[in-house]
């Protein structure tokens, strides 16, 4: 009894992710990571997991703490890193058992969140920067705007939304490039010539 109540407070769910295949997919706003992971999904059977979906989603859950994440991401500012973070972690746990690898799309946005996300969880083998020019993301985000209905697809707030990219995101690629992992992929091209690329870098991986 005593022995398998110690074995029982020993086992962490945090455990269940030690060794997870982590693959963080980054670029800027409307740059395409959205649509590369969904075909990264399709053939390779990876999880994905978007910071923003889990966000959205809390929003849409009509909670408290919905409510303060939608006024953030209305004015196109980043929520506090312990809220994103928690909910990739959750939501990486949930899906543990049956994940072959996880794409991890829109995070880190800021040198600190990967810091953070590497002590809590691990460290990623692969990043995808997704690279647009930022001409092409506002046209593409002016476009998704007119059916998405997302609060933060409006030229005010896309234009904050880039900024901050430039300014707090881009410098996590250089971050990763000293490590060796970045694969840096051309958006500007057919979705599928996109993918091209994308398989590429994740095919070196094996
Ligand atoms: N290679 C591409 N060429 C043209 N349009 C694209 C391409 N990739 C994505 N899009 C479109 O651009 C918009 C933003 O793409 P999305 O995947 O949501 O980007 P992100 O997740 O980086 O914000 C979407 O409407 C999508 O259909
Ligand atoms: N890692 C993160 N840290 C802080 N805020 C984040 C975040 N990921 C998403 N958000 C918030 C702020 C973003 O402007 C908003 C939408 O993010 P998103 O859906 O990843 O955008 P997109 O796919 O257009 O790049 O959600
Ligand atoms: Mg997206």
């Amino acid at each position: 009894m005593t022995l398998c109540c110690a074995r029982f407070r020993r086992t962490h769910p945090e455990d269940k992710i030690k060794n997870a295949k982590i693959i963080f997919v980054v670029g800027g706003p409307g740059s395409g990571k959205g649509t590369q992971c969904e075909k990264v999904v399709e053939k390779y059977g990876y999880t994905h997991l978007s910071s923003g979906d889990l966000l959205r989603a809390e929003v849409a859950s009509g909670s408290e703490r919905g409510k303060q994440l939608q006024a953030i991401m209305q004015k196109g500012e980043l929520v506090p890193l312990d809220t994103v973070l928690d909910m990739i972690k959750d939501a990486m746990i949930a899906k543990a058992d049956v994940s072959k690898g996880f794409l991890i799309d829109g995070y880190p946005r800021e040198v600190q969140q990967g810091e953070e996300f590497e002590k809590k969880i691990g460290a990623p083998s692969l990043l995808l920067y997704i690279n647009a020019k930022p001409e092409t993301m506002v046209k593409r985000l002016m476009k998704r705007g007119e059916t998405s209905g997302r609060a933060d697809d409006n030229e005010e707030t896309i234009k904050k939304r880039l900024d901050l990219y430039y300014k707090a995101t881009e410098p996590v690629i250089a971050f990763y490039e000293s490590r060796g992992i970045v694969r840096k992929i051309d958006s500007e091209l057919a979705v599928d010539d996109v993918f091209k690329q994308v398989c590429q870098a994740i095919d070196n991986l094996k």
